[in-house]
C-alpha cells in the first residue's frame, strides 16, 4: 500500500513527544492539543503562558494532579498562541524536573521558609527561579514584571512585594547561588541534578556513582522524538525518504531496526501521514520489544498490559495483521485507546480485552498463546525525561509493591504459554528489584522456562547485541538517549 507523503508541520520536534507506553503528553504534545482545541472559552479566560504554567503547577502541588493531564486541560482552556502554549509547557517540565536544585536556592531567598507559603505562591516563585537560572532566552526583567503582575491579580500586595524582593535578590546574587561543598556523592547527585537523595542512593548502590550521575544528567534532558513505520503501510527507507523531502532532519536509530529517529521539523502527531496510520511514534528503547518477542505470522499472542497500545500495534504488524493478538488492560478507558490506535493503523488482528493480568488465567485455555508479553506495570524510573514529576511522586517502599505486583502477573500468566513458546518480560524502569531480580525469581520458581537469545538480526551494530545473546536488556537513559528500558525474553521448554 502506498503511504501519502509526511507534511512538514511547524516547528517544536525539540521535546519528545509521546512514546507507546502508557501515560503523560510529553512537551510536544502541547502543539497538537493547542491547535486541536476547540475555540470558545478564549475570551473568557486570557491566561498569559506563565498564568497557564501556575495554574498547572498549584493543581499539581495541591491536587496531586498528573502534570500531562492538568497541562494539557489547562492548555485547551486557555487556548494560548502555540509559542506561548511551548512556552508554558517547557516552564511546567523544566520547574518540576529542577525542583530540588531549585528549592535549595530559594530555602536562602526566602526569609520565612519555603514551606510556610501557600502553595501558589511556593510555585510562582519556583518557576520564576527555574526562568531565570535555566532559560537563557528570557529576560530577567520580563521573569519578573510577570511574577509580580500574578501575584498582584492572586494575592495581596504584601505578597507581590515578597515576590519582587525575592527574584530581585536572586537576580543580585546568582554569581552565588552555587551548591555547598563537602556533600557526598548522594546529596551532591540528589542536589546538582534534582533526583531525591534515596532514589541517588538506590542507584550508587546498583550502578556506581559516576553511573547514577551520568543517568540522573540525562533525566534532564530533553527526549529524543522517535518513530517507526507501519509495516504494513511502508518500509522504513520509504518513510526515511518521504520525512527528508518533507523537510524532516530524520536519521535511522542507532538501537532499534524499525526506528527513525526525527529531530526537527516539526510535531509527528500531527502529520496526514500519522492520521492515517503510516507510523507509530514509540520511543526507541520500546520498539525492541516486539523485536525481541519475534511474533510470526498467523501466531496467537497474548499482550497482558497492553495500552495504550504501542506495542500491541508493532506486535501486530509484524504478523502482518495475521493470527490474534489479545491485548488486555485493566482500565476500560485505556481499553479505549488500543481499540483507537488499533483503528488508526488499520490492524483488524488485535482483540481487546477489559482484565486484571492476574486473573486471565481463568479467562484462557491453558497453553493457549505461541507469544506472550509482560510489559509490566512498573515505577516508570526509565522515562524520567518524558514524565518529570514520576520521581518526586514515588516513595522507595512503593518499589516493593510494584514488584510484587510484577510477580503475581508472572505467576498467573505462565502458564497460558505453549511449550516452546516464548515469554518477553519488559519495564520502563531501570530498578534492578522490578528488572533482573524479578525475572531470576521467576526462573528460579519455574525450571521449565529458561532464558532465550533475543533475535538480533537486521539491528543496528551500535544496538546492544552482547546483551541481546544472553537473552535480557538493560537500556540504560544516559546510553542511547532513549528511555530507560528492560526486556528478557524466556522460553518454556518443549
Ligand atoms: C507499561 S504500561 C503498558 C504500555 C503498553 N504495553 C504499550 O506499549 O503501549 C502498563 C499498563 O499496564 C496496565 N495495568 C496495570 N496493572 C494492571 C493489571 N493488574 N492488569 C492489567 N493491566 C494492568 C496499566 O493500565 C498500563 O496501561
Amino acid at each position: 500500500m502506498c503511504a501519502s507523503p509526511v507534511k512538514k508541520n511547524e516547528p517544536d520536534n525539540r521535546k519528545g513527544q509521546a512514546g507507546g507506553d502508557s501515560g503523560p503528553a510529553s512537551r510536544s504534545r502541547t502543539d497538537r492539543r493547542n491547535s486541536q482545541a476547540a475555540k470558545p472559552k478564549r475570551e473568557h479566560v486570557k491566561k498569559s503562558a506563565r498564568d497557564a504554567a501556575l495554574s498547572v503547577l498549584t493543581g499539581v502541588e495541591e491536587a496531586g494532579s498528573y502534570s500531562n493531564l492538568k497541562l494539557n486541560q489547562i492548555l485547551r482552556e486557555a487556548d494560548l498562541p502555540r509559542p506561548d502554549a511551548a512556552l508554558a509547557t517547557e516552564i511546567v517540565y523544566g520547574t518540576i524536573q529542577r525542583r530540588n536544585t531549585i528549592d535549595y536556592y530559594l530555602a536562602k531567598l526566602v526569609t520565612k521558609g519555603l514551606g510556610k507559603l501557600q502553595p501558589w505562591v511556593r510555585s510562582l516563585l519556583r518557576m520564576s527561579l527555574y526562568q531565570l537560572l535555566y532559560l537563557e532566552r528570557v529576560p530577567d526583567h520580563a521573569v519578573v514584571s510577570e511574577a509580580v503582575n500574578i501575584a498582584k491579580r492572586r494575592g495581596h500586595q504584601g505578597i507581590s512585594g515578597m515576590v519582587n524582593g525575592v527574584l530581585r535578590s536572586a537576580i543580585r546574587q546568582r554569581a552565588e547561588l552555587t551548591l555547598p561543598q563537602g556533600m557526598t556523592d548522594a546529596e551532591r547527585i540528589s542536589l546538582e541534578h534534582s533526583h531525591p537523595e534515596w532514589l541517588v542512593r538506590r542507584w550508587i548502590k546498583q550502578y556506581g556513582a559516576e553511573a547514577c550521575e551520568r543517568i540522573c544528567k540525562a533525566n534532564n534532558e530533553p527526549p529524543h522524538v522517535s518513530i517507526r513505520a507501519n509495516a504494513r503501510r511502508q518500509h522504513q527507507d520509504a518513510l526515511l525518504e518521504q520525512l527528508r523531502l518533507g523537510g524532516f532532519d530524520a536519521e535511522p536509530s542507532a538501537l532499534s531496526p524499525a526506528g527513525i529517529v526525527v529531530s526537527s521539523g516539526g510535531n509527528m502527531a500531527l502529520t496526514p501521514g500519522f492520521g492515517q496510520g503510516d507510523y507509530s511514534i514509540q520511543d526507541e528503547s520500546s520498539m525492541l520489544v516486539a523485536e525481541a518477542l519475534q511474533p510470526e505470522a498467523g501466531m496467537t499472542v497474548l499482550d497482558c498490559c497492553a495500552a495504550p497500545g504501542g506495542k500491541t500495534a508493532h506486535i501486530a504488524e509484524k504478523m502482518d495483521d495475521t493470527g490474534t493478538v489479545w491485548a488486555c488492560d485493566l482500565h476500560p478507558h485505556k481499553k479505549r485507546l488500543i481499540d483507537e490506535q488499533a483503528q488508526r493503523l488499520g490492524l483488524k488482528s488485535v482483540r481487546t480485552l477489559v482484565k486484571d493480568a492476574r486473573e486471565l488465567a481463568g479467562e484462557f485455555e491453558p497453553a493457549s498463546f505461541d507469544r506472550i508479553l509482560l510489559d509490566a506495570p512498573c515505577s516508570g524510573f526509565g522515562v524520567i525525561r518524558r514524565k518529570p514529576d514520576l520521581k518526586w511522586g514515588k516513595r522507595e517502599e512503593d518499589i516493593a509493591g510494584i514488584a510484587a505486583v510484577q510477580q503475581s502477573i508472572l505467576e498467573a500468566v505462565h502458564g497460558l504459554l505453549k511449550p516452546g513458546g516464548v515469554l518477553v518480560y519488559s519495564t520502563c524502569t531501570i530498578e534492578r528489584t522490578e528488572n533482573e531480580d524479578a525475572v531470576a525469581r521467576f526462573l528460579e520458581a519455574h525450571p521449565e522456562f529458561v532464558f532465550d537469545p533475543i533475535p538480533t538480526t537486521g539491528w543496528p551494530e551500535s544496538a546492544p547485541l552482547e546483551q541481546a545473546a544472553s537473552g535480557m536488556i538493560s537500556i540504560m537513559p544516559d546510553r542511547y538517549g532513549t528511555d530507560g528500558f528492560f526486556i528478557a525474553r524466556i522460553r518454556r521448554l518443549a
